[in-house]
């Protein structure tokens, strides 16, 4: 079976937007990598092409189930309904801390959005730092993010494959690899205000799968200089590359430049799992993928790296991906 794409016209859903391109959004049925060889295959290669020219895709059949996928908009929705007084005890603006809510624009990029931020794998790791309240927290959330790493697995082992790259490369290292969950919480757009919540950037890691409760995501696709949003497709998880996945390609596929505007019908909830390798294992251009006419286009740099070149950011936001482009001219 084809991938199936979705019509533009399912891509205008959220106002106040410029006029939708003609963009069609790759639909990706996961349950065909598991299938005979030929099927896997053909999955292999549908979403390395939607790597290589739209840098996202939708992913359906991909197990994780609707109860876990509402548990954890329920957990996070339910989190930033606690008191002021509660969310305070995780507020801080050392971007080091294991889990960390804030409010304002101290990211160079946050315009109208409240988030918490946390580790996720391994999860007994991590899980003693997660929110108490709501008592349900922990388990809803912590059973999103074991099955969101299952799905990354499946993906990068995918994207690899469709890279050229060998079976099971990298595997040992992404399964101990950084999971970080982000959980924003955007206002209703009020007509006078801005209707940014969250505005253009790329995400560091491999990939971000990304969970949303209702539209207000928009990419850029490659070569495009139109802002398109993404529909919310039931029961679909949203994929996209980070920046790390184009340097560890060498430049074969990028890094998508994404941002969230405010749903002019109610207020918005997204997770965003960003999935990449441990925190101080550099990723560089792989071997493979560099020879004399493709030479190495990209620093090498690590998780730690990222969280350092971070405050560089604060008053002029700059992607990570730019500052480690090799120049070459
Ligand atoms: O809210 C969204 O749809 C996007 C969130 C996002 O880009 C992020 O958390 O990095
Ligand atoms: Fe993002």
């Amino acid at each position: 079976m084809p991938p199936c794409f979705l019509p533009a016209s399912m891509a205008s859903q959220v106002g106040q937007l410029p006029p939708a391109s003609s963009w069609p959004l790759p639909v990706i049925n996961l349950g065909r990598l598991s299938k005979d060889p030929a099927t896997r295959a053909l999955a292999i290669q549908d979403i390395a092409r939607a790597c290589r020219e739209q840098g996202c895709f939708e992913v359906v059949n991909h197990g994780v189930s609707k109860s876990i996928m509402k548990g954890a908009l329920e957990a996070a929705s339910e989190f930033f309904e606690t008191s002021p007084e509660y969310k305070e005890l995780f507020a801080s603006t050392d971007i080091r801390r294991p889990i960390r809510y804030d409010t304002s624009s101290r990211d160079g990029i946050s315009k109208a959005r409240s988030f918490l931020k946390h580790y996720a794998n391994p999860l007994e790791d991590w899980v003693q730092y997660w929110p108490m309240q709501p008592p349900t927290y922990r388990k809803k959330m912590g059973d999103y993010a074991v099955e969101l790493q299952r799905v990354s697995m499946q993906l990068m082992d995918a994207i690899l494959q469709g890279l050229g790259l060998e079976p099971l490369y990298l595997q040992e290292k992404l399964e101990n690899g950084v999971q970080f969950l982000a959980l924003n919480n955007y206002p209703q757009f009020s007509h006078q205000g801005d209707k940014v919540g969250l505005a253009a950037h790329s995400d560091y890691g491999f990939l971000t799968i990304l969970l949303q409760s209702s539209p207000g995501l928009e990419v850029m696709p490659h070569d495009e200089n139109t802002w398109t949003a993404v529909p919310v497709v039931p029961g679909a998880l949203h994929v996209h590359i980070g920046d790390h996945l184009e340097v560890l390609s060498n430049g074969q596929i990028k890094s998508l430049v994404h941002r969230a505007v405010l749903n002019p019908d109610e207020a918005r909830i997204s997770i965003a799992s960003i999935h990449g390798l441990p925190m101080d294992e550099k990723v560089r251009c792989a071997d493979e993928l560099v020879d004399e006419e493709h030479p190495e286009m990209y620093r090498e740099s690590s998780f730690q790296d990222f969280l350092d070149f971070l405050p560089s950011n604060i008053n002029n936001y700059k992607r990570f991906v730019e500052s480690l482009k090799i120049d070459r001219a």
